[in-house]
């Protein structure tokens, strides 16, 4: 592959269809539902690694890297301390790698403690579809010399194990992404305790709406909706106590890839863009668009959607419609769908705290105040819908428990050379 490819994170070629699925198995299935006790990443920090430390989670569309730079350098060898001065120079003096490579600057987090060191943790985020290129680039560099291996979590762990071990000659170390999640999240919260959750204060009133902090220091039981690709819900009964109760493929890659097809748009946040200069009752059918007005013997009221896309079964209606209204009504349609079964669920195992987390919600306000008044107006305000600054913005924080332990120089030069 040519160097300015594998560095720029050019080569769309992921999307290898060879590239064998393994399946998952790290916990007991109860009736059809997996049932996971005791996460593993902990026993990371029974040891003192090797610096720098990255954890990587690979996702369905986005991989999330995180990296964790010592406050102290000092106490180093000399070659471990160039090599984390030289990715301290390259990482801190950029935000953008590549064509594809973000480091989110307002997510670090400072005075972190992690395996008995101190120091500072970035966020730097890239599309799994350049990941071939990023394996490339580690077997050009030579990387199974010199590595010890690399931990990782997502999907993506498995799918490109094989290629990883035959390529590369690198063993990657799987971790859960569920444990992972579960585990970052009251990482996050217990060092940002009155930050980093919140819930939206009167969410059935936009002029009142307003964000709050919540106190999250004592969370059990609670549910939490991760809205990746697709999105997996969790009853989360204590730490060690956990199951996934239900899941739709009908997620955020559902809403990017429909917006894709619909408005034209190529990215993300072109997509959010045009949705909030849309309106979707262009193209959604409501309450009262069938009933006059509403329907009262069942509480429906007129302006409820009663069929999302509905008015686009009419010719009239479907070439009037903009970009924007199209847009605004997939993010709409795909949010109430997600809020719907957050709401089943928490109904059934009798929870009432909603913690919504997944990049999906990433500088998507719209969707975060309509789980928040969908909860709350669907459960007459016994449910709540709570979110974290970190994860709503980037990551999964798997990654934060999971840890790459390399061999010095070698990360350096993978690194820089995939995100330059
Ligand atoms: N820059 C971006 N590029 C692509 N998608 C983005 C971006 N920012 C936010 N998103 C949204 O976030 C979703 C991915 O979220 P996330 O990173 O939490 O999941 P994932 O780990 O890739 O997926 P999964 O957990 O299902 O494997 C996308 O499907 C899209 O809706
Ligand atoms: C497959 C995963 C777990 C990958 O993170 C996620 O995309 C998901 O939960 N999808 C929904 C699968 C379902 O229908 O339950």
């Amino acid at each position: 592959m040519a160097e300015k490819a594998v560095n720029g994170f050019a080569d769309d070629s992921s999307s290898d269809k060879s590239l064998k699925k393994h399946a998952t198995g790290d916990g007991a299935t109860v009736n059809g539902i997996e049932k996971v006790r005791n996460g593993s990443p902990d026993s990371f920090c029974d040891i003192r690694p090797s610096m720098p430390l990255f954890g990587m989670d690979i996702g369905g569309t986005l991989t999330k890297l995180v990296y964790f730079e010592p406050a102290n350098f000092d106490e180093f060898d000399l070659e471990e301390k160039e090599t984390l001065q030289t990715i301290h120079r390259y990482l801190i003096g950029n935000v953008a790698y590549g064509k594809s490579g973000i480091r989110d600057v307002h997510l670090e987090m400072e005075n972190q403690t992690i395996c008995g060191r101190t120091g500072k943790i970035h966020f730097i985020r890239f599309p799994t579809s350049q990941m071939l290129s990023f394996i490339e680039l580690a077997k050009s560099k030579n990387f199974s010399g010199l590595a010890s291996g690399i931990c990782a979590t997502g999907g993506g762990a498995y799918m490109f194990e094989e290629i990883f071990a035959k390529e590369v000659l690198l063993q990657l170390h799987k971790y859960d992404e569920m444990d992972c999640l579960l585990k970052g999240i009251h990482y996050i919260d217990r060092y940002n305790p009155f930050s980093e959750c919140y819930f939206f204060r009167n969410p059935r009133d936009t002029e009142l709406c307003k964000k709050m902090p919540f106190d999250f220091r004592n969370p059990y039981p609670y549910l939490v909706v991760n809205i990746g690709s697709g999105v997996s819900i969790l009853a989360v009964r204590s730490k060690t106590d956990y199951s996934r109760v239900s899941g739709t493929s009908l997620g955020g890659g559902t809403f990017l890839g429909l917006c894709c097809l619909l408005t034209g748009c190529e990215t993300f946040e072109e997509a959010i863009e045009l949705a909030s200069q849309g309106d979707s009752k262009n193209i959604d059918k409501l309450v009262r668009d069938i009933y006059g007005g509403d329907y009262s013997k069942f509480g429906l009221a007129g302006e409820t959607v009663a069929c999302s896309f509905g008015h686009m079964m009419s010719k009239e209606k479907r070439d009037t419609s903009s970009r924007e209204d199209l847009a605004r009504a997939t993010l709409v349609t795909l949010t109430n769908n997600i809020g719907s079964i957050a709401r089943m669920c928490a109904k059934t195992e009798k929870i009432e705290r909603v913690v919504f987390v997944g990049n999906f919600l990433r500088v998507n306000e719209i969707s975060m105040k309509l789980l928040a008044y969908a909860m709350d107006f669907w459960s007459n305000g016994s449910l709540k819908a709570l979110f974290l600054e970190h994860e709503v913005r980037n990551y999964n924080l798997c990654f934060l428990c999971t840890v790459i332990v390399l061999r010095k120089r070698v990360t350096a030069s993978i690194l820089f050379s995939v995100l330059v």
